[in-house]
């Protein structure tokens, strides 16, 4: 299990502070929404906390099994869906799945027939994924996150693009392979992350320090 320690950190796009300021601990094993309106910042913060984007000022902590991890090495240590992360797009789902599994280990040991038969991708196989649809594709975005066998999952509007059946695959998702998981999603959708123990508002990390 991982737990993540923000202090004191911010992000400034040239003279814009996204936030500033923003200190909390997210407790390992937890469910984190953070919230906002459209450019408040969530994807900012996610990419952040992902180490796919510098802070500004600040520091992130991050702690798995009482080990302190590295910036340069939490990558190995998350998986994430969202809708800036590309898929291999010439690639067929078989392909795509060893590629990604040659890197992360499957959670349970999982084949990839059976993570297919859970994604309703079976008979998608040999397919290459630009020619899955956009519920297709976020049905798998979801599933390589989920049976990665990783602490933390970062999920930026983890049901774009997906049906009421597809939204509640994703719950269901969330019941059974999230236990024992820290989860961040990024929403303004509460049936997204209405389960969610702990909430971060980025605007509250922003409006008063731009004044
Ligand atoms: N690379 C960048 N360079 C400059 N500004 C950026 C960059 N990336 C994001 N921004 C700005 O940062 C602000 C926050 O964007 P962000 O995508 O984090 O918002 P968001 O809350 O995720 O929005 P949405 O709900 O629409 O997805 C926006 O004003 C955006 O224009």
């Amino acid at each position: 299990m991982l737990d993540i320690r923000l202090n004191s950190i911010g992000k400034r796009f040239q003279y814009d502070w996204i936030f500033k300021n923003l200190s909390l601990e997210i407790p390992k094993g937890s469910f984190c929404a953070i919230t906002g309106s459209n450019g408040s910042g969530k994807s900012t913060l996610v990419k952040c906390i992902a180490g796919l984007t510098p802070l500004t000022e600040g520091k992130i902590e991050y702690t798995s099994e009482g080990q302190n991890i590295s910036d340069t090495e939490i990558f190995n240590f998350l998986s994430i869906s969202a809708p800036y992360m590309e898929l291999p797009e010439e690639f067929t789902l078989l392909e795509l799945l060893r590629f990604h599994f040659s890197f992360k280990k499957p959670i349970n040991q999982m084949e990839h027939e059976e993570m297919m038969e859970k994604m309703y991708l079976i008979e998608h196989r040999y397919k290459p994924i630009n020619q899955f649809s956009s519920g297709m594709k976020q049905r798998l975005k979801l599933g390589l996150c989920f049976y990665s066998d990783v602490p933390l999952i970062l999920l930026d509007e983890p049901s774009s693009n997906l049906d009421e059946k597809g939204l509640h695959w994703y719950l269901e998702l969330i019941g059974e392979y999230g236990q024992n998981k820290t989860i961040l999603i990024c929403s303004n959708e509460p049936k997204e992350y209405g389960f969610c123990q702990h909430k971060i508002h980025v605007e509250d990390f922003k409006l008063k320090h731009n004044l």
